[in-house]
């Protein structure tokens, strides 16, 4: 079945019923003796099935036939950029940036995507990735699935249509979109290209953080996450399939498509978030807040408040505080955080951090505001002043990143210069 993409169900984790064919979702169990029409239904976790209630995480998919029925999965050899292994040098404790990646023709999602940071071994089901995709050619008979974790795409150029089992998700820039763990779907580009950065969780699922002494409201607001009705296609011809499994990628192939879930139930499923919608908070007397407060999302790890992963954003907002550095202080910080910028300028750095760049703090590097923008905000006539057409973001880790090998050999060759030069300061 195709036709527009663009239905959507409003709220975060909750719990969906949805049919694209009517009478296909059983009612009162999930397993009957005989699913409607034939249809075969199948239980996918995101959480371990005794997972305390409130974070178990599954949905129920009936469809045209069992996902079990595929040949053997080999290796795939595409993709030359996708989950490249990291070398065993040791991490040495230097602040990386990069430029954005040049687009490589006739390249997909999957076949577009570079691997840039990793942090863990995907079978200790904790940590991060970081890729950075760059495509111009849609998955036509080609669908991914990544066994490693959950994707969350950060589109900074061109829309994604991410055609998936649980239905069809479409993101622009400046908007966010995750596909968990184990769901198959294929990208279309109604824009011809794209480019943006996929965050790969290997962890707990991305969740809201608590809202503390914040109350109730503010933040990413529950309400604004946008999940899809059920879609499917019905397709009796050649499907590749390729999955992320381990670090490593694989295919097969199937004599149908696979994104043929007529209905399913539960709290699995990919979802859709417009930046737009955060409602950002920030000080209205002195000093720079601790970037938490921009938490959009959070991925716990097994100890209170370190997260395994916090997806941070840098959005348009007022700055107001009084006798401040406003941009971001100097700091060393005990968690690695690793950068991208979708649109506009960074208060912290006056140059070379470039839309579709990236840069990389790891644990504990002195880092901060270049030599440039501290020199303006030191001077700066402190007025109420708007940020504004910028945004960037943060994927804070526990974690310490580990470049891959492309990332070490095509970082910027004189980061450490923003640093240079400063004034030393003159006691009396
Ligand atoms: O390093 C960075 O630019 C990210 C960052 C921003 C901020 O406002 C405070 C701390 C921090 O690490
Ligand atoms: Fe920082």
């Amino acid at each position: 079945m195709s036709g527009s993409a663009g239905t959507y169900i409003p709220g975060f984790g909750n719990h969906v019923s949805t049919e694209a064919v009517a009478g296909t979702l059983p009612v009162g169990r999930n397993s009957p003796q005989r699913p409607a029409f034939g249809l075969y239904a199948e239980q996918l976790s995101g959480t371990a099935f005794t997972a305390p209630r409130h974070e178990n995480r599954r949905s129920w998919l009936y469809r045209l036939r069992p996902s079990a029925e595929h040949p053997p999965f080999t290796k795939y050899e595409g993709a030359p950029q996708f989950a490249r292994a990291t070398t065993s040098d040791p991490l040495a404790p230097n602040r990386l940036r990069w430029d954005p990646l040049p687009q490589r023709a006739g390249a997909d999602l999957v076949d577009g995507i570079t691997t840039m940071l990793v942090n863990r071994d995907p079978a200790d089901l904790e940590g991060v990735a970081l890729h950075i995709y760059a495509a111009n050619r849609n998955m036509e008979r080609r669908v991914f699935v990544n066994a490693d974790g959950e994707l969350l795409f950060v589109p900074q150029e061109g829309r994604l249509e991410l055609l998936t089992e649980l239905g069809r998700v479409v993101v622009a820039p400046g908007q966010i979109a995750s596909v968990p763990r184990g769901v198959r779907f294929r990208a279309l580009l109604p824009d011809g290209a794209a480019r943006g950065y996929a965050l790969e969780n290997q962890g707990a699922m991305f969740r809201l953080p608590d809202l503390g002494p914040i109350g109730a409201n503010g933040l990413a607001n529950p309400r604004d996450f946008e999940t899809p009705v059920a879609w499917f296609e019905d397709r009796d011809e050649p499907f590749e399939v390729i999955q992320k499994y381990m670090g490593v990628l694989w295919r097969t192939e199937l004599h149908h498509s696979p994104l043929d879930v007529v209905a399913w139930h539960g709290n699995l499923a990919p979802w859709r978030y417009d930046l737009a919608h955060f409602n950002t908070i920030n000080t209205v007397s002195f000093d720079h807040p601790d970037p938490s407060i921009f938490t959009v999302l959070t991925s716990p790890s097994d100890v209170p408040g370190r997260a395994n992963a916090d997806f941070v954003i840098f959005p348009p907002r007022w700055m107001v505080a009084e006798d401040t550095f406003r941009p971001p202080w100097f700091h060393r910080n005990i968690m690695s955080e690793a950068m991208g910028l979708i649109t506009g300028a960074y208060d912290a750095k006056a140059d070379g951090f470039q839309p579709g760049g990236l840069s990389l703090h790891n644990l504990l590097a002195g880092h901060g505001p270049d030599k440039a923008s501290w020199d303006a905000a030191t001077k700066a006539e402190l007025k109420p002043h708007r940020l504004s057409g910028t945004m960037a973001f943060m994927l804070e880790s526990c974690w310490p990143y580990r470049p891959t090998l492309f990332a070490s050999e095509s970082a910027q060759p004189d980061y450490d210069a923003c640093w240079a030069d400063f004034p030393k300061a003159q006691l009396p």
